[in-house]
């Protein structure tokens, strides 16, 4: 298929070139959730080269290779490489939208590998015209993003310490606990400890991804509830039973991966079966279809959450331009995802102070990688000889 060449009057780039690389980081402590331990994280960096020089960045990552969905980083690779790039080379660089839906009409499903294509797009866009993403995006609501904190550490009192640390250093106030890999009363005992101990200095949330049936959910909600638990995430799999369960508790009960996008989301929100969207920009399939599901949220009075699939900077940022684009984010975010390397691969890192994080204010992202780093942890690096001195951020 030929896509359309850029129209006159409208200032021309085509795209020259399309790369792709795997980093493999490790993270700072083994990150257990009831479908699978991660030990590090792959990134899958997608670079495109425009004939104006402008050069974009994106990102597609999962959790625990297919352990979460139906992508892998090395799956998005060849999809890019194999499917995308041919598609794209040529191509007007300057109108992401129009490019995206033609690439839509050759490419199905594949939202976490569209989602990294598209951020690259939108990064070398707006380096081209000077403007964050945000701003092309419609315009940033708010500076800095609330930050949640994950605690999955699978070890009750190290997750106690580790959150007594993020409280001392004010950057996370709030605690998402992994549960479901356990029996619902040793979850329970679990999320009640850290809530006991960090009483009203923190709030607790818990995110079961699915390990319930409905009848352990209804029994673990009413506990967790009594334990000081705000919010209940995915507990079941399917949207039947959430929406049954959300009108059962006065906690709240958030949909994360019951959402695939807009389609997804507007059959959730016609059977209000969910208090909470957890938005997330790779499951929705981009930076613009997150948007459209924030907005079927609003408009049937479901409230927001930034989610994450613990991407690195590249698809933290892009996440942190849009959740900053929101109308509404009644329940904050949670881009920790860099935080949880062992490895920076930005030439400044990214602000995260007093419970927040600072969405970047410079043309595209706003962000620079580091090169040397980001060759020193591919994948496809024969050996690594070189060394890095003084190249590990505390943990
Ligand atoms: O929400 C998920 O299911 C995935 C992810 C987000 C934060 C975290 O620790 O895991
Ligand atoms: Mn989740």
């Amino acid at each position: 298929m030929k896509l359309s060449p850029a129209p006159a009057m409208h200032p021309s780039a085509t795209i020259e070139r399309i790369e792709t690389v795997l980093l493999d980081l490790p993270t700072i402590r083994p990150h257990r959730l009831s479908v699978a331990t991660m030990n590090g994280q792959t990134l899958m960096l997608v670079r495109i080269h425009c004939s104006d020089g402008a050069v974009g960045v994106g990102e597609g990552t999962t959790i625990g290779g297919l352990a979460y969905g139906g992508e892998s980083p090395e799956g998005m690779k060849l999809a890019v490489d194999t499917y995308f790039a041919p598609l794209l080379r040529g191509a007007d660089a300057t109108r992401v939208p129009a490019l995206m839906a033609q690439l839509d009409r050759s490419i199905k499903d594949n939202r976490f590998a569209r989602s990294a294509v598209e951020t690259a797009l939108l990064d070398a866009h707006g380096k081209r015209t000077g403007l964050p993403v945000s701003e092309l995006l419609g315009g940033r609501r708010r500076e800095r993003l609330p930050v949640a904190w994950t605690l999955a550490s699978g070890d009750t009192a190290r997750d106690i310490e580790e959150a007594e640390r993020m409280l001392d250093l004010r950057r996370h106030n709030v605690f998402k606990l992994k549960i479901g890999a356990r029996t619902v009363a040793e979850d329970v005992a679990h999320v009640a400890a850290i809530k006991r101990a960090l009483g009203d200095r923190a709030a607790v949330r818990v995110d079961v991804n699915m390990a319930w049936s409905e009848l352990q959910a209804v029994r673990g909600i009413a506990a967790l509830a009594d334990a000081g638990c705000e919010l209940v995430e995915q507990p079941v799999a399917t949207a039947g039973a959430l929406a049954r369960l959300a009108r059962r508790f006065p906690v709240a009960l958030m949909a994360d991966e019951s959402l695939h996008g807009p389609r997804s989301a507007f059959e959730l929100a016609k059977v209000a079966g969910a208090d909470v969207f957890a938005v997330k920009l790779e499951q929705s399939g981009g930076a613009y279809a997150a948007q459209h599901v924030a907005a079927i949220a609003d408009a049937a009075g479901i409230e927001l959450y930034g989610g994450t699939m613990l991407e690195g900077a590249v698809g933290t940022v892009i996440s942190a331009h849009v959740f900053a684009t929101f109308a509404n984010l009644q329940w904050g975010t949670e881009l920790f995802g860099p935080l949880l390397l062992t490895e920076e691969i930005l030439t400044e890192p990214l602000d995260y102070s007093d419970f927040q994080l600072t969405v970047p204010a410079g043309p595209g992202l706003g962000i620079s990688l580091d090169e040397d780093r980001v060759q020193f942890f591919r994948r496809d690096r024969a050996t690594r000889t070189v060394s890095l001195a003084n190249t590990t951020k505390g943990g």
